[in-house]
């Protein structure tokens, strides 16, 4: 199967509250693909119901070719070793060196002899150019470089899929860049699909090579980053172009100003 996750008319909503509604989306193999939208337009949402955490009112979501709320806790299990996850804030264990932290998921998943997982994890600390910074922990190293340390963990398992929920938050320009590069040359390196979600069109149009644009729990627009830069779509040119007023109005909904400062003329 060419996608490896596959979304088909999703329902979901928090309680009463309707997130997201008649999705589809599709997620092909050995491809970065980024997904966009402004602040609570549901993007976390979406990774939580790829990795099970929540189950959709309606319609399925698929990954390797199984409908994920269907599944038992066993396969479950199964399922999510195929998964690397870097959270929001990307959060180390401050207690534990790089080293172990990226040995984490490893001594938690596997039986790997000690030596060989000593080996893996300085593969994967060298990957993202910080083997020789194993034995510092995170108050010792930069928060970029402690972004990378939390790559290294995410991708310990060579997973086939990797979700990242914005990986450049609170990131210097120079370190946005080595970590959107890292993103695309650990996913060409382990052959895996990745799921970026992210505010910054620079750098996600940068390692892309597909957009999903979401805005009230629905795809607005999706396509290459060079189809999204050409768009004439009122929503993808106010996100792309920065402009403070669009289809997502600038001023919360409610009375005019006139009427807040008691200028309105009654008819
Ligand atoms: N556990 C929850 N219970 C109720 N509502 C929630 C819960 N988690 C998220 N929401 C709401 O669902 C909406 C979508 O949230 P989500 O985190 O998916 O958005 P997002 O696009 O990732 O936003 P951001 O970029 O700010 O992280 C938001 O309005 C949020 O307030």
């Amino acid at each position: 199967m060419s996608n490896i996750v596959e979304i088909r008319d999703l329902q979901f909503g928090y309680g009463e509250r309707s997130i997201l509604s008649a999705l589809d989306m599709d997620f092909p193999r050995g491809k970065v693909i980024a997904v966009m939208g402004g602040s609570g337009s549901g993007k976390t949402t979406i990774l939580r119901l790829i990795g099970g955490q929540l189950s959709p009112q309606a319609g399925t979501v698929s990954v390797d070719g199984q409908v994920v709320h269907k599944l038992d806790t066993a396969a479950l299990y199964a399922l999510r070793r195929k998964m690397g996850m870097l959270f929001q804030g990307g959060a180390l264990f401050t207690d534990l060196t790089a080293f172990e932290n990226v040995a984490f998921p490893l001594r938690e998943h596997t039986d790997l002899p000690p030596e060989l997982i000593h080996n893996l994890v300085l593969l994967k600390l060298n990957a993202v150019g910080l083997r020789n910074a194993a034995q510092l922990k995170p108050s010792e190293i930069s928060g970029g470089m402690a972004r990378r340390v939390a790559l290294a963990r995410a991708v310990a398992l060579d997973p086939s899929l990797i979700m990242y929920d914005e990986p450049f938050a609170g990131l210097d320009p120079i370190s946005m860049g080595v970590t959107a590069n890292l993103i695309r040359q650990l996913n060409d390196a382990l052959g895996s699909t990745s799921i970026l979600v992210s505010h910054d069109i620079h750098e996600s149009f940068a390692i892309a090579d597909y957009v999903y644009f979401l805005s009230q729990g629905q795809i607005v627009a999706q396509g290459t980053p060079a189809e999204m830069l050409e768009s004439t779509h009122p929503y993808v040119k106010q996100f792309v172009h920065a402009e403070s007023d669009g289809p997502v109005p600038f001023h919360y909904p409610g009375k005019s100003l006139a009427a807040d400062l008691g200028l309105e003329v009654s008819r």
